[in-house]
């Protein structure tokens, strides 16, 4: 890093660290010698595990947890996709500079520290029934700003998107990647009624017929936007220094799918902070074989979904570090 073209990032995979399996099988033994039931933490578990095995540590902690926020602009929203307008992008970007917004009081209460990236929001990409929504240089632009700015000295990275149309972006991502009909990714968003997410499967169905049959990083160059080419980034990046990763939503997750369809390894860091309300994150996730950490109805973005489950993450380390073993405890075990 940083990537000079696009084949640069096709061929990085086998380069990056893997899981440290020998790390885990460390962190698998202390766990059956704490004060519990063999399996009885159940997914806090396993979330000690994918910890030790991705910080290569037996006994991970986080000490510093890091929230990326990328935002920006999408040509399409001329095709009347989103119901509110596309000023509130960057209205919404000043609110999380003032502190007013759901992901500062979320990334407050779990203690990570926030950053909005707004991405070129003045000049929206092109829309993406008509062309390409980037050129190849801004698309590879995008990708190093996400990756610049992850701390490789944060443990855990959280990753979330503020631009409006982007439910609509994230449906034709995951349809180009994925295939099926517009119909079954798209969904209401920010509150599009049934006429409204007609619409967008039309303007989703338009955009796949204009762009087919091309590689994974041509897709997100033909449907956008800069700040889902800025989650690819920052989640190689990431991969890089071992740091695991909270995805959000389905905007965050379709984002992430890019890197899924390049190599099916590339998200293995990558955790499913929680499943949306937004009809196509079920079977997003489904696709890529993931299981949600939370499933509260949140249809929000903004890495809200990230956010809340790093407090599961951190109660998860919390016993596997802090428990006391059967032997310390002067506790008979079966
Ligand atoms: C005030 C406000 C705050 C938001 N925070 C996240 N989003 C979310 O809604 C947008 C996607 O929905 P659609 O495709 O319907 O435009 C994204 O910006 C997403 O992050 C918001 C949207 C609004 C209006
Ligand atoms: O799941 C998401 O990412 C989402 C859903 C609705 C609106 N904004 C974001």
């Amino acid at each position: 890093m940083p990537f000079a073209t696009l084949s640069d990032i096709a061929s990085l995979t086998s380069a990056l660290p893997g899981f440290d399996e020998a790390a885990c099988d460390a962190a698998a033994l202390r766990q059956r010698r704490l004060t519990k039931s063999a399996g009885s933490l159940g997914r806090l578990e396993e979330l000690a595990l994918f910890m030790a095995g991705w910080r290569a540590n037996p006994c991970p902690q986080i000490g510093q947890a890091q929230a990326l926020i990328f935002a920006g602009n999408h040509g399409v929203c001329a095709q009347g996709v989103s119901p509110y307008p596309q000023e509130v992008t960057a209205q919404m970007v000043a609110n999380f500079r003032a502190g007013g917004a759901a992901i500062n009081r979320l990334c407050h209460a779990a203690d990570a520290h926030m950053e909005v990236i707004p991405l070129d929001l003045d000049r929206p990409t092109a829309d993406f029934t008509a062309g390409f929504a980037m050129t190849e240089g801004e698309t590879l632009s995008a990708l190093n700003r996400g990756a610049a700015a992850v701390d490789a000295g944060a443990d855990v990275l959280i990753l979330g998107e503020m631009g409006i149309g982007n439910s609509t972006v994230a449906a034709a991502l995951a349809a180009a990647l994925f295939g099926g009909p517009a119909a079954e990714w798209v969904g209401p968003g920010t509150g599009a009624d049934a006429e409204g997410v007609r619409r967008k499967a039309d303007v989703v169905e338009k955009g796949l017929a204009r762009h087919r049959g091309l590689e994974p990083l041509h897709v997100l160059a033909a449907f956008g936007g800069r700040e889902q080419a800025a989650i690819c980034g920052a989640i190689l990046a990431a991969r890089a220094a071992r740091i695991p990763v909270l995805l959000d939503g389905f905007i965050c997750t379709a984002a992430a799918s890019v890197l899924h369809g390049l190599d099916r390894r590339l998200l293995d860091h990558c955790l499913a902070g929680h499943v949306s309300a937004e009809p196509g994150h079920r079977r997003l996730l489904a696709a890529l074989g993931k299981q949600a950490i939370l499933d509260l109805d949140l249809r929000l973005g903004e890495g809200s979904g990230g956010a809340l489950a790093l407090g599961i993450l951190r109660a998860a380390l919390a016993c596997h570090n802090q428990m006391a073993t059967f032997a310390e405890a002067g506790i008979s075990e079966d």
